[in-house]
């Protein structure tokens, strides 16, 4: 007891107490029916799903089937490529076996079909799509189901960054597609983003809510961006990972620090397990990846500083776990120990050389400042947009969907405890040191937070009052 008094006592003195009862309070508040913002979508009244389609095998594919198989839904798994396809088949079911096994359950085996031929998908009653991030191909893609599926079927994409709107315009029911964004590993990360298109209908949004909730994932309803919240956040933090390499650092650096700070896996040891070739083919879409640039034009892009650190890795054909090299090394491709590679630190010294940048120590704080106040600053903006509903939808998608260590509630609690002053100060200054960084400025509704004397998170709603929300 006394012992139990003393943790008690040393928790509330670091916060985490405070800390850990937010994280529950904020756990529940995301799964509401009825939201703080009334949303539209939370009287509606849901759609029965029983029977589903996985578009695409990959990565995302095969966690997403066993995810929808455990919830008890027949699913018709599609993949048009026949060694993945091959693949796919003795994966997903040694999945579902593991999970058996944690969970005493057991799945029947003949709730999985597998098919190369998207006909297969005519019947179900709702359809994610998981096929490579690119747009052309999701158009097409789109454009099929639009025609081979019943006219009810709700149509929805993992995308991880592309436009819902624009898919939407594809299909002969625009109110009928959503986004249901789901995190690798997909049938382990508990979260499920729902993204809201401007033509969604308020039953299509409920009924993904409702599927994310009987697939026991957090299901957090988001507004379409690029990106979406988690995503939007993430690049900030890519993005200062990648210069803190230019400037030094090494993966192995940068990852401890933010392990240390409680993540399961540093930002590079999770780009491996989610594929490095993903955000590679945003950049390349959004004609960004240019790596014949030489000069000083080889590290701007839009006027604003750019790495091309992960466009090069990629060329080297360096995917990550998937092709068993890329900030680190793996005994194969698809190995899982993160084991620092000799090559990658060749690599960044003649990477810094070329651009004569000389490396200095960068210790564990400006890692942590740098990669974490930045990503906190585009959960402002995101906020002030509306994009997410409140600070703690944002939290959620942090804790469930990255691993944000939870006993820090998560990122807008985490910078409420901080102190938002000392956020402004730091970024401020960071923004000081690299004026060609401009998202280090601090964001509108942080200073005007702070010009409000620094509420509480619970008050921050009186503030941000945007009116064009659909959440
Ligand atoms: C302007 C905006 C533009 C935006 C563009 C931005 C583009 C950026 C591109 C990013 C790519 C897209 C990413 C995306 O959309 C969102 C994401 O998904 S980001 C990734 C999020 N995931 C994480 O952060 C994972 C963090 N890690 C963890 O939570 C844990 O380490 C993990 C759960 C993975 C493992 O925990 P552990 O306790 O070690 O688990 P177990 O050993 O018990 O295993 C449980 C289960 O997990 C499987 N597993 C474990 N390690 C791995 C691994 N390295 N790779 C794959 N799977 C792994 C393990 O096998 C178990 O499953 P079984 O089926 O039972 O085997
Ligand atoms: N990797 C990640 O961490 C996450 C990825 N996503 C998104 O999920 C989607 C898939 O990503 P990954 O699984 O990583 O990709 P991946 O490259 O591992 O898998 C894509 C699969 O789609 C298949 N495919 C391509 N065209 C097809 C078609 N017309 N019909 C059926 N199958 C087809 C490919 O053969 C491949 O097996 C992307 O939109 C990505 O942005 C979303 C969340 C996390």
């Amino acid at each position: 007891m006394e012992r139990e008094k003393e943790l008690m006592a040393t928790l509330f003195h670091s916060g985490q107490a405070r800390a850990l009862q937010y994280f529950f309070f904020a756990q529940r508040a995301v799964g509401r029916w009825s939201t703080p913002s009334g949303a539209r979508w939370d009287t509606s009244q849901p759609r029965p799903v029983r029977k589903a389609a996985v578009i695409g095998l990959g990565t995302m594919g095969r966690g997403i089937t066993v995810a929808l198989a455990q919830a008890g839904l027949s699913v018709v798994a599609v993949e048009t490529h026949a060694k993945q396809l091959m693949e796919a088949t003795k994966a997903v079911p040694s999945m579902l076996k593991r999970g058996a096994v944690r969970g005493g359950t057991t799945i029947e085996p003949d709730s999985i079909t597998y098919s190369q031929n998207l006909q297969a998908v005519a019947d179900v009653d709702l359809v994610i799509e998981a096929v490579f991030e690119d747009m052309a191909l999701k158009e097409k893609v789109f454009q099929q189901l639009s025609i081979i599926c019943k006219p009810d079927t709700l149509l929805c994409t993992n995308t991880s960054s592309l436009d819902v709107d624009h898919l939407a315009s594809q299909t002969r029911h625009p109110e009928l597609v959503v986004g249901m964004h789901f995190f690798a590993p997909a049938h382990v990360m508990k979260l499920l983003e729902v993204v809201y298109g401007r033509r969604s209908s308020p039953a299509a949004v409920a009924t993904a809510m409702q599927l994310g909730k009987k697939m026991g994932k957090v299901s957090v309803a988001v507004g379409n961006c690029r990106g979406f919240a988690g995503n939007r956040m993430l690049k900030r933090y890519l993005e200062q990972a990648f210069f803190l390499l230019e400037e030094g650092a090494t993966p192995e650096l940068v990852d401890r620090a933010l392990e240390e700070f409680g993540f399961p896996m540093g930002v590079f040891r999770m780009s491996d397990l989610s594929g490095l070739d993903v955000g590679w083919r945003v950049r390349k879409a959004d004609g960004l990846a240019d790596t014949s640039l030489t000069g000083t034009s080889a590290r701007v892009r839009q006027g604003c500083r750019y790495s091309s650190l992960g466009d090069l890795l990629c060329e080297h054909g360096r995917f990550g776990q998937k092709t068993g090299r890329g900030w680190y090394q793996y005994d194969k491709p698809g190995g899982r120990v993160a084991k620092s590679d000799p090559w990658l630190h060749n690599f960044l010294d003649e990477y810094r050389a070329r651009h004569g940048l000389v490396p200095r120590c960068i210790d564990q704080q400006e890692v942590l400042e740098r990669c974490l106040f930045v990503l906190i600053n585009e959960g402002f903006q995101i906020l002030e947009e509306g994009i997410a509903a409140g600070p703690e939808d944002i939290d959620a998608i942090y804790v469930f969907g990255y691993g944000w260590p939870r006993h820090r509630g998560g990122p807008m609690f985490y910078a409420d405890m901080v102190g938002l002053e000392r956020v402004v100060e730091r970024l401020e200054r960071y923004h000081q040191a690299h004026p060609d960084v401009p998202y280090l400025q601090p964001s509108g509704l942080l200073r005007r937070l702070v010009a409000n004397g620094s509420p509480p998170i619970h008050k921050w709603r009186n503030v941000i009052k945007n009116r064009n929300s659909q959440l």
